[in-house]
């Protein structure tokens, strides 16, 4: 992988609804072994659930890998029992917030105007939202995966996003899980995709902006998808519930 328009990798792992205080802990602890020593080409990034994030952030500190929360409300506070506020997230070390994974638009029902509510919220805390698209297989099957796409992520793209301050990530909803992944040429036509609708609602600030890509990246396939052109890193679940994975994966970038 190159350096495309000065756009560092980014390797983050998302933990989902995994893990107790222990579990959380050992593997935070064996990704902080493993990242010793050595100097990365890519940024890591791990993402645990809310539970875990105060213990795994105090663990992070003064490490190269960074805190990242799995959502966030579109609010700074107020009424919303069980929420998380993007505030409250920054002021426990968060420094990224996935927002409109397939899996909140799919159990919560969330839409691309509450994905873009929730980027900007995350933004105004000086959070940086990964925004998540991708399509179903069903979208994919009809030769409609590019369209629907683009159109997603036109409509979850936040106002005045900083190419420093956005990230998105393309996650092909039927490979996420799957083990399945689309091939090198359908990652590379979608990630230009979306690089061109990027530039027109974003100009050229678009260019330094990191695209990943998630769904089913594991050690054994990482190096031919963050090989390919466009691909920024990788946004990764069940690999990254183990060190090992977790960072061979990281090393793919090198
Ligand atoms: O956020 C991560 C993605 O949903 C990918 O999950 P996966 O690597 O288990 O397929």
């Amino acid at each position: 992988m190159t350096d495309r328009a000065g756009r560092r990798p980014l390797v983050a792992g998302n933990w989902k609804m995994n893990g107790l205080k222990a579990d959380g802990l050992a593997l935070t602890d064996a990704v902080l072994a493993g990242v010793r020593g050595g100097a990365w080409r890519c940024e890591l990034l791990v993402c645990p659930p809310a539970t875990l994030l105060s213990l795994v952030g105090d663990r992070l500190k003064g490490s190269p890998v960074r805190l990242g929360a799995q959502d966030c409300h579109h609010k700074p506070s107020g009424a919303h029992t069980g929420d998380l506020a993007a505030p409250m997230l920054a002021d426990i070390g968060c420094r990224f917030v996935i927002v409109g994974h397939s899996e909140r638009r799919a159990d919560h029902g969330e839409t691309d105007a509450e994905v873009k509510a929730k980027a900007e919220a995350a933004m105004a805390a000086t959070l940086i939202p990964i925004v998540c698209v991708g399509e179903t297989l069903a979208m994919r099957e009809r030769g409609d995966a590019l369209k629907v796409v683009a159109a997603q992520l036109a409509g979850s793209l936040p106002v005045g996003a900083s190419a420093d301050g956005l990230v998105v990530a393309y996650e092909p909803v039927w490979a996420i899980g799957t083990g399945r992944t689309p091939t090198t040429a359908d990652i590379g036509a979608m990630h230009q995709a979306l690089r061109a609708e990027l530039k027109r609602h974003l100009g050229a600030e678009s260019d330094r902006m990191r695209i990943l890509y998630g769904g089913s990246v594991k050690s054994s396939n990482a190096a031919e998808i963050l090989a390919i052109d466009g691909v920024d890193g990788a946004l990764v679940g069940g690999a990254s519930l183990k060190a090992e994975d977790f960072l061979t994966i990281a090393r793919a970038c090198a």
